[in-house]
């Protein structure tokens, strides 16, 4: 048990000790498989060299009986301490053992392991997701997941911390930890791509350039999720602006469903529901289809007019248009940067439940007359929105991670006029980005006046 603690970049340097105290096991259709079957493409740390292995087959991994011992095969230790049989491989630590099973061990069902890919491992946001998809919150107490976390070589050491962190978490359905920095590697096969890392702006960066440097960064991500990903992927833009990086990424994924491409506004709406919820000092749980329309940025529009509570319109149960429209509609828009001047830095906590909530509204059915707000493709909107922009509207999906635009919301003059400018907003990033879209006659002319994230104040 004690070399559990030594993990660092080498498997073998876990196996032997974590029999009792490790409950992962790699089956395939029942019998015990080689995690050489396991290896792929990436780096795993200083020293490894990226070796290219194809997996075999799938695999799922299962939690082993406790009441009979198991068997552990120790894989062969290279001079730099990786497994021989883990050469090249990119599963981390406790991840890369191999439980030889006895008969009445082996379990007799399992799901399918959900393959998550997470860019900005190493984050402040993804410190949070990670360990909720890891204890299952997410996608279901039976549902095992294998995390891919892409990081870069400025993050490789406390990428290796936070899979340390996640194998001293001891979570049974975590079957796989995987660590890279090359996304086409990292995205191998992923079933949810949820892309956090961005670089954020910085003291007297023009929006203009940060536009440039992070659609580079969701261009690339957008070509290895093409190349590499489940063709059915989800992914989920949260690093910002993460409408128009949803949009690149994209546009750089042709082989991809445009519409399995979503840029996070789920916090845009939680906060939107808490404000309303302590206006009228009800719970939250009582107020139901809040719409945030447009970018996630300050030009957002949160929607009181087709919001309600206990079942009733907002408008009628708060009955104060001016504070509707001069107070919460403000607050929600500017929250992130009222945030940022309290605690020093973005949301990261209450982003990162708000991704798990993003992640539930498409795997599970929306509840009857309700509806859930997503940063998604606009072509074929009847609201009259622009086409081939990401922009928040209300979805619903009946849990097949697919969704559907709910189509008869009421847009009166007020809602019309403000979803314009967010509209106007998106399509002007738009086309300071036409060079990573592939489309010409670029120029980049923001709208003066707005910040463009919320963090901006
Ligand atoms: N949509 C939404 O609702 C929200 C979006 N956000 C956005 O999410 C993103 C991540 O936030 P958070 O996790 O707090 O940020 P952190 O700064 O903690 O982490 C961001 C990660 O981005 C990666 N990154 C990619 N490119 C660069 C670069 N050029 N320079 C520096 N870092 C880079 C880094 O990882 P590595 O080195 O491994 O690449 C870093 O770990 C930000 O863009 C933020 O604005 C935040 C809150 C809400
Ligand atoms: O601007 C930021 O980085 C933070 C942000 O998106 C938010 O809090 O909504």
């Amino acid at each position: 048990m004690a070399a559990m603690a030594a993990v660092a970049g080498s498997a073998a340097a876990v196996a032997a000790g974590s029999v009792n105290g490790s409950v992962f096991v790699k089956v395939e259709g029942g019998n015990v498989i080689s995690s050489a079957f396991l290896g792929r493409k990436v780096v795993v740390g200083a020293g490894v060299k990226a070796v290219s292995q194809r997996r075999r087959g799938v695999v799922a991994y299962v939690a082993p009986s406790t009441t009979e011992k198991s068997t552990v095969s120790e894989p062969e230790k290279t001079a730099n301490g990786v497994a021989e049989s883990q050469k090249g491989g990119q599963c981390f630590g406790v991840f890369c053992v191999t439980y030889d099973l006895k008969e009445g061990e082996r379990p007799k069902t399992w799901k399918k392991t959900v393959r998550i890919a997470v860019s900005g491992a190493a984050g402040m946001i993804a410190n949070h997701l990670l360990f909720k998809l890891a204890s299952g919150e997410v996608f279901g107490q039976d549902q095992p997941i294998a995390l891919n976390l892409l990081g870069s070589e400025r993050s490789r050491d406390a990428l290796e911390g936070v899979a340390m962190e996640l194998e001293d978490s001891l979570f049974p359905l975590l079957r796989e930890v995987n660590i890279g920095i090359d996304a086409e590697e990292v995205f191998q096969d992923a079933d949810w791509a949820l892309l956090i890392g961005a670089k954020p702006r910085g003291p007297g960066m023009e929006r203009a350039d940060l536009l440039d440097i992070n659609g580079q960064i969701f261009a690339q991500q957008g070509k290895a999720l093409d190349k590499a990903a489940s063709k059915d992927v989800k992914v989920l833009v949260v690093g910002n602006p993460c409408n128009t990086n949803a949009l690149i990424a994209l546009k750089n994924a042709p082989s991809l469903n445009p519409l399995n491409f979503h840029a996070l506004t789920r916090l845009d709406e939680n906060r939107a529901k808490c404000q309303l919820a302590l206006k009228a000092g009800v719970f939250y749980d009582n107020v139901s289809n809040v719409t945030i329309w447009g970018n996630h940025s300050t030009t957002q529009v949160p929607d009181f007019l087709n919001a309600k509570i206990h079942g009733a319109r907002v408008v009628d149960v708060i009955q104060d248009e001016k504070w509707l429209k001069e107070e919460f509609t403000p607050r929600v828009q500017k929250r992130g940067g009222a945030l940022i001047q309290k605690w020093g830095r973005s949301s990261a906590a209450s982003t990162a439940v708000s991704i798990a909530d993003a992640i539930k509204s498409l795997i599970t059915p929306t509840p009857e007359g309700d509806w859930f707000s997503s940063g998604v493709y606009s072509n074929g909107n009847p609201y009259g929105i622009a086409e081939d922009i990401i922009f928040s509207m209300p979805c619903r999906s009946t849990g097949d991670g697919s969704w559907e635009l709910v189509t008869d919301c009421e847009v009166d003059d007020y809602l019309r006029e403000r979803i314009k400018k967010s509209e106007d907003e998106l399509v002007a990033e738009k086309k300071c980005v036409a060079h990573l879209i592939g489309q010409d006659n670029g120029y980049c002319d923001l709208p003066e006046g707005d910040t463009m994230l919320p963090g901006e104040l």
